[in-house]
């Protein structure tokens, strides 16, 4: 380890800290360094350097004031490969970045995912309805249901099953591209360049990639075309690729560089808000105390007989608690998306080299014992004390509650979109059901494991068994009034379904038919 660098594990000739790196769940293995070498540290990989920084004043400092040097991400090879540098998640600090950023911020705005909150409370109500009827698939009706939100609000086009051809295609793309990001699932390319060259009949990563590459393209520009040809015919609903398609000469984009914002904003919305809502599940059912707390507040401001608003959540202080807590609980992104340094930074007396990997910790942060009390459980009650939930009397200044959603130039550009979505379906979910852990052989209930969380980047509990009923009567008929009464809303966004989703639809629009 060179001078200068911040501390962290002793390393070995040549390899640094290659040989201890976690190769899944790094948030874990990086949060017991940080309590071991500091809120900053390093690693050395080979001739490279990461820092990690689960100190908030560091990330304070280096992401938000310092994001002109922090912006960049590391060099991926695979990333070249697969989306030719014009995925926004992944892409260089280049101009192709910063027109695909620009364009996304002018269309994202707060106002604009105000116009579609009519499209996401349906989807909602939508939600509400197939866990009603068919309460043990939640897992996957959560998915399609964020799935199909994304997709109307970018294309105008949803999708009423989870079998619906756009849905399938894009999980079975995103499927190959985590594969092919996995680390470890490809060779060392971008610390050793010359495996660049081996031949792709050699390299069956390099056909993966290939293949990676044509799924996303066919259907991120299938999907554009569509919209282009639905403007052709005069049937606008206002969805963000038809602004986009409309403004292209001024935002400077062209063909190639509009298919990949809508890919990137369709991978950025789809798992991450069913991850968030997967995870509120998981947290209902494992603490039912902080449950019967929402469902009294809920009660109390809203009741029975109608379904809540996003206005109410104004008077509900437990649950807007209660969503901070699970961001805080289990952040989606526990490590970001790793960042790099434009230059080289000094922070604290330790030296940063340019072309640094910096992973912000933000697990390591939600987890502090010196920052939160009983960091390891699910308590909403915390943000009701501090606004950052924090221990009273700690230093927070540094610290933001929406810090899950990034820093810097790089924080999440869909927060608005996320947040209105997150929001309604946390009061609808808490208004409507009990959520139950299953029990064993007496009769005693199974706590499902918190910590079961599927491996990645973004991450979400794997499926858990949990039952969920309606609270009352009233409320089911009031589910399937709502999801009735939503036809008229879903019809502006159903383009060219398959016979088998037109069958879905015209099925599911029957009151009760297959209860
Ligand atoms: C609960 C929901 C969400 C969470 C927790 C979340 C969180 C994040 C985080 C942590 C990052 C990385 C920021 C960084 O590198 O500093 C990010 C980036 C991003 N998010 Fe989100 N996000 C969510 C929903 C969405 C939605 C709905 C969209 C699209 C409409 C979206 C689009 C993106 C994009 C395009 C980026 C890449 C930005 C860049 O690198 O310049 N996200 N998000």
């Amino acid at each position: 380890r060179e001078a200068g660098l911040p501390p962290g594990p002793p390393t070995v000739p040549l390899l640094g800290n290659l040989h201890m790196m976690p190769t899944e769940f790094a948030q874990h293995k990086f949060t017991e360094w940080a309590r071991k070498y500091g809120g900053i540290y390093s690693l050395k990989v080979g001739s490279g350097t990461a820092v990690v920084l689960t100190d908030p004043a560091a990330v304070k400092e280096l992401m938000d004031k310092r994001s002109g040097s922090t912006v960049e991400r590391p060099p991926s090879h695979v990333v070249e490969l697969v989306t030719g540098g014009l995925n926004m998640a992944f892409a260089h600090y280049t101009e192709n970045w910063r027109t695909l950023r620009r364009t996304a911020h002018a269309i994202l705005t707060p106002q604009a995912s105000a116009r579609h909150i009519p499209i996401q409370q349906a989807e909602a109500s939508q939600l509400l309805h197939d866990i009603l009827r068919h309460p043990q698939g939640f897992y996957t009706h959560i998915r399609r249901y964020s799935n199909s939100v994304i997709l109307s609000v970018l294309y105008g086009k949803r999708s009423p099953r989870y079998e619906t051809p756009q849905t399938t295609a894009f999980f079975k793309a995103q499927h190959e591209w985590m594969l092919v990001l996995e680390p470890g699932a490809t060779p060392p390319v971008d610390m050793i360049p010359i495996l660049k060259y081996v031949p792709e009949r050699w390299a069956k990563w390099k056909r993966d990639c290939a293949k990676t590459r044509k799924l996303q393209r066919d259907l991120y520009f299938g999907l554009l075309d569509e919209t282009k040809e639905r403007l052709r015919r005069g049937e606008e609903n206002g969805s963000y690729m038809e602004e986009i398609l409309a403004r292209q000469e001024e935002f400077g984009m062209d063909r190639e560089i509009t298919g990949y914002l809508g890919g990137v904003l369709i991978e950025g919305g789809s798992d991450t808000i069913s991850s968030f809502l997967q995870s509120l599940i998981l947290a209902l059912t494992a603490y039912p105390d902080a449950q019967k707390k929402a469902h009294d507040e809920m009660d109390r401001v809203v009741g029975e007989h109608r379904m809540p608003t996003l206005d109410d959540l104004e008077e509900m202080p437990y649950i807007r608690a209660m969503i901070l807590e699970t961001h805080r609980f289990r952040p989606v992104l526990p490590l970001m998306v790793p960042h790099s340094t434009v230059t080289a930074e000094e922070f604290n007396g330790f030296v940063i080299p340019q072309g640094s990997t910096i992973f912000v910790n933000v697990w390591g942060i939600f987890h502090d014992p010196d920052l939160y009390d009983d960091p390891e459980n699910f308590i909403p009650d915390r943000y009701l004390l501090t606004e950052n939930g924090t221990k009273p009397g700690v230093d927070d200044s540094d610290m933001r509650p929406n810090l899950g959603f990034g820093v810097g130039r790089r924080v999440c550009p869909g927060i608005h979109v996320a947040q209105n979505s997150t929001n309604i379906n946390a009061m609808n979910l808490i208004w409507a059901f009990n959520f139950t852990p299953p029990t064993d052989r007496d009769g005693n209930p199974m706590k499902p494991d918190t910590f079961d969380y599927e491996k990645g980047l973004s991450t979400a509990p794997r499926p858990f068994k949990c039952s969920i009923t309606p609270r009352s009567p009233e409320r089911a008929e009031i589910i399937e009034r709502e999801f009735l009464e939503a036809a008229d809303t879903f019809s502006k966004f159903e383009f060219g379904l398959s016979p088998e989703d037109q069958e879905f639809v015209a099925n599911s629009r029957l009151p009760h038919i297959s209860r």
